[in-house]
């Protein structure tokens, strides 16, 4: 008879031997797709350091290797691609639906909610959460796009006279409030409180994120629970799963005091349905919703809804400040919408008609991409043309910053120059990605250029912007959202409005 120890034994080794021959199979299969050079035992995992060094370095791979290489990091492999072709199949393809294997790494703090979900479960989420972000919703928001910006424009007068503001806390606490206000119905103040918990956790939680997707040891769940981070993770993201609950509790509350359709929001106003109540009121197969489901699209929500625009609407004002002639000719636009009365309530029509700021946004997101990559696995091998095969398992990462920065694609790349995207129409639609694209694309895109436009309109009504003083320029860190490690600094002066 075998000993208990010989069979774990013989188990182990037949694992490893399973392993062994499938990750060979799938390196014979990836020949056709050039290897990034690295150290014959860590591959290119020694590139990766601080996520300030990560899109320097993405960006020399792809560079390098015509827009398609495979990355080394020990225990895993990465296929990088801007080769618009292969990122083309990739978007479009209605098999490919899995997000590759790094997005696990949010999978403590989100679940399986909508952003990463396999395919099953993100039918049935896009299914359920699609009709949230319906014009008609929409249209309902633009208020409180408008008076949580009012808060911001108010809190800026302090920064009014100094050489340099760093606006991305600003801008970040404002975007938080607006989320938490449209989709679960309730008022955080983030930007009057001082310290937003919320927001902190939020932000190490990115930092976490990406650290671990290129790091060889912490890959492991068990050699990453030794470390620091992973204790840091366990605080923020019970802190964040608290915070949640107590909003749903408070909503279900409030929704079982109301009748039929219309709720009556805490906020004083007949309101449509927004996001949370679409959840809480939601069957599927005459069943509501269980509260750990409406937990994981709710936390889902929260951090896709607020990080991405905080960036993104951050960035465009510093390019405004940096490039006068564009802001000239916003303005020029904001005085013909809003006349002699600067200060009256933005509308829905208003936000439609801004098409120049329309471009100052297109161009803001094609230089900073609030998500600069983003992942796809399969879980059966895809054929690709000519026979290649893109094996099951294998992580393929579109690297957008490296297509919106691709001089072939975008002559002088680094120049903010809005006016491009006047002729873009004329050109593939798969250039230019910051919401991705295909059935998998951003849910959110409508929703999150509303309320740029309108907080961008706001800030411009209300300040001058001017590059800071002494000057700066963003020191781009990729953490699962595009940020600036040393902050994102303009200098503000009251705007003359005659
Ligand atoms: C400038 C702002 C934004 C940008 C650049 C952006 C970008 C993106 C991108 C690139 C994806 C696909 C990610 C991937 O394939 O892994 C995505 C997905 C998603 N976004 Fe956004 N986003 C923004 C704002 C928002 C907002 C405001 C919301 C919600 C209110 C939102 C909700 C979502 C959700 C739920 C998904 C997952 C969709 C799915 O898998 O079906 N996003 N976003």
């Amino acid at each position: 008879m075998f000993s208990f120890i010989q069979i774990v034994t013989a188990l182990v080794l037949a694992g490893i031997a399973y392993w062994w021959i499938s990750w060979k199979r799938n390196e014979r299969r990836l020949k056709w797709i050039p290897k990034v050079p690295g150290h014959p035992i860590f591959g290119n995992v020694l590139d990766f350091g601080k996520t300030t060094d990560t899109l320097t370095i993405l960006s020399k791979y792809t560079k390098s290797h015509d827009g398609l290489c495979m990355v080394d990091l020990v225990f895993r492999k990465l296929v990088l691609i801007t080769d618009l072709k292969l990122v083309e199949f990739f978007l479009t393809s209605t098999k490919i639906l899995d997000k590759s294997s790094e997005y696990r790494f949010l999978e403590r703090w989100l679940g399986d909610g909508i952003l990463i979900a396999k395919a099953a479960r993100w039918r049935k989420s896009r299914k359920i959460i699609t009709p949230a972000f319906h014009f008609g919703i929409l249209a309902q928001f633009v208020s409180t796009y408008e008076s949580n910006a009012e808060i911001m424009v108010k809190l800026l007068e302090k920064e009014v006279g100094k050489g340099s503001v760093d606006i991305y806390n600003y801008v970040t606490m404002c975007t938080l409030d607006i989320i938490y206000e449209t989709s679960m119905g309730v008022k955080i103040n983030a930007q009057t409180n001082k310290q937003s918990e919320y927001a902190f956790a939020v932000k190490e939680m990115c930092r976490i994120t990406v650290d671990r997707s290129f790091s060889a040891l912490k890959q492991s769940n068990t050699l990453y629970a030794l470390t620091g981070d992973y204790y840091k993770e366990s605080k923020y993201v019970k802190f964040l799963h608290a915070n949640t609950d107590s909003v749903i509790r408070a909503r279900r509350k409030a929704l079982q005091g109301s009748e039929g359709q219309q709720i009556d929001e805490d906020l004083g106003e007949k309101k449509k349905l927004a996001f949370l109540d679409l959840l809480l009121q939601s069957k599927v197969d005459g069943e509501p919703l269980p509260d750990w489901y409406i937990k994981e699209e709710v936390n889902t929500m929260l951090f896709e809804g607020h990080d991405t625009t905080g960036a993104a609407i951050s960035f465009a004002l510093y390019s405004l400040a940096e490039n006068p002639e564009v802001q000239a000719q916003a303005m020029e636009e904001q005085r013909t919408i809003f006349g002699k009365n600067r200060n009256r309530p933005i509308t829905f029509d208003d936000i439609h008609v801004m098409k120049y700021l329309e471009l100052v946004i297109k161009e803001t997101l094609r230089l900073y991409p609030s998500v600069p990559f983003y992942g796809r696995k399969s879980d059966v091998d895809i054929k690709y043309k000519d026979g290649q095969i893109l094996p099951k398992g294998t992580s393929f990462l579109m690297y957008i910053y490296g297509i919106h920065r691709d001089p072939k694609i975008f002559p002088d790349p680094e120049k903010f120059d809005p006016m491009r995207f006047e002729t873009m129409h004329k050109t593939s639609p798969f250039i230019h990605l910051p919401f991705s694209a295909g059935p998998r694309n951003c849910i959110g895109q409508k929703f999150a250029v509303h309320e740029m436009k309108a907080v961008i309109s706001k800030v411009l009504r209300n300040y001058e912007l001017l590059p800071a003083f002494p000057s700066h320029k963003p020191l781009l860190a990729a953490e699962s959202v595009l940020k600036s490690a040393n902050g994102i600094k303009i200098q503000v002066k009251p705007r003359k409005w005659d």
